[in-house]
């Protein structure tokens, strides 16, 4: 028996930083670019087995150590399959929690996140490999996850790797569509884990965190570039010390404004809140010095401004992708839009939304 599950990529659509702080608001979307984690019965007495396509393939084997998984002999894990053992890690534990017997598997990892030469775009790929390894083992182990569950599971691998992450990306990669998230306080839900183990923590209130599926916009165009240069979230993301208040407070005020008018379905409104989320990055960006506008992103958004799109970066910033708003009845515009993309040593990546379960769009 073999199961294979898929997990998309994201795009931040607004409020970036701000969401990486527990209770604020951020807008994603799932595009059309996947991970996929398949999981097949090992042989007797073949253990636990991980596999990756990174890197020309990497491999490692896992063995129970007490309560923890671990690597066998002393192999160490490699940075490539560091979401994936995380992943399979917390849904191990969980198995012995629930006393189900853990035979040994194979687990194998792809995705399509980046370009050819493996080059990443900065559409989650972490976050989608950790989603579709959680929904690939529950099904394997008939563990009966919800969204929420394989959400909760996931984002307990992620911060694992990576304590700061907001799991905008996770939660976007579970839900799908467009979705609006509060990030919870994730050094609460890890106080929890260590107290009480993963099924108590799945069941326990995470405070902070919402998650709100998000109608798709009928009348805009999502036009995605990609800058050409990878960046480090987690790098730009330890720049941002000193007091941030300010910053949240307007973009938390800003995303509220955004999810109203994407919930109302009007464009206008939408491109205002773009711009103005832009804008506070920008500002941002001066106070902090972190890097966020790089000269390609700040081209991307001149480019915008020039057609009439509301463009921003996406994520991070300070390389990876940016994404310009634009109404679906002027082809031209888009037109000249990724024709000064393309000027400007940007790259139009051809995404789609992946629509959420259920979306008639
Ligand atoms: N195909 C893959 N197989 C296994 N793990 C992957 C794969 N692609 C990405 N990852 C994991 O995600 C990490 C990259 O995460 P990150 O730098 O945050 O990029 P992204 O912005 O795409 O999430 C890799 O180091 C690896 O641990
Ligand atoms: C700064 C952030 O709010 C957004 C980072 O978004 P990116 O899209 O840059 O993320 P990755 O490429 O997956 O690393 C940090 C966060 O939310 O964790």
């Amino acid at each position: 028996m073999t199961v294979s599950c898929r997990a998309p990529g994201k795009l931040f659509i607004a409020g970036e930083y701000a969401v990486v702080e527990p209770g604020h608001l951020a807008v994603l979307t799932a595009v059309d670019r996947y991970a996929t984690a398949t999981v097949t019965a090992a042989e007797p007495g073949d253990g636990i087995t991980l596999h990756s396509d990174l890197n020309g393939g990497v491999t490692l084997s896992c063995g129970r150590h007490g309560d923890e998984l671990s690597p066998t002999s002393d192999a160490v894990v490699p940075a490539s399959l560091s979401y994936v053992f995380a992943a399979v890690s917390v849904v191990h534990r969980l198995l012995l929690e629930r006393a189900v017997p853990v035979s040994g598997f194979r687990l194998s990892v792809t995705a399509d996140l980046g370009d050819a030469d493996g080059r990443k775009f900065g559409l989650g790929s972490s976050a989608a490999v950790t989603v579709a390894t959680v929904a690939a083992l529950g099904q394997h182990f008939d563990l009966g996850l919800d969204s929420m569950d394989r959400y909760r599971l996931a984002l307990l691998a992620t911060i694992a790797v990576n304590p700061r992450a907001s799991g905008g990306d996770v939660a976007v990669s579970t839900w799908g569509g467009w979705l609006a998230y509060r990030s919870p306080d994730r050094a609460q839900v890890a106080a929890s884990l260590a107290r009480d183990g993963v099924d108590a923590t799945l069941r326990s209130p995470w405070p902070g965190l919402s998650v709100r599926p998000l109608p798709t916009p009928t009348e805009l165009t999502l036009q995605v570039g990609w800058t050409g240069n990878p960046a480090s979230t987690p790098a730009l993301v330890a720049g941002l010390d000193g007091d941030r208040t300010t910053f949240r407070a307007h973009s938390n005020e800003c995303v509220e404004r955004l999810v109203a008018a994407i919930e109302a379905d009007d464009a206008h409104a939408v491109r205002i809140e773009i711009d103005s989320a832009r804008a506070l990055l920008v500002d941002l960006d001066t106070i902090s010095g972190l890097g966020i506008m790089t000269p390609r992103l700040r081209a991307l958004c001149d480019a915008g401004a020039a057609v009439g799109a509301a463009a921003k970066p996406s994520g991070a910033g300070g390389g990876d992708c940016g994404i310009a708003l634009i109404e679906r009845t002027r082809p031209a515009a888009i037109a000249e839009l990724t024709g000064r993309w393309l000027t400007a040593g940007i790259r139009p990546l051809p995404l789609r939304t992946h629509l959420a379960e259920g979306d008639p769009r």
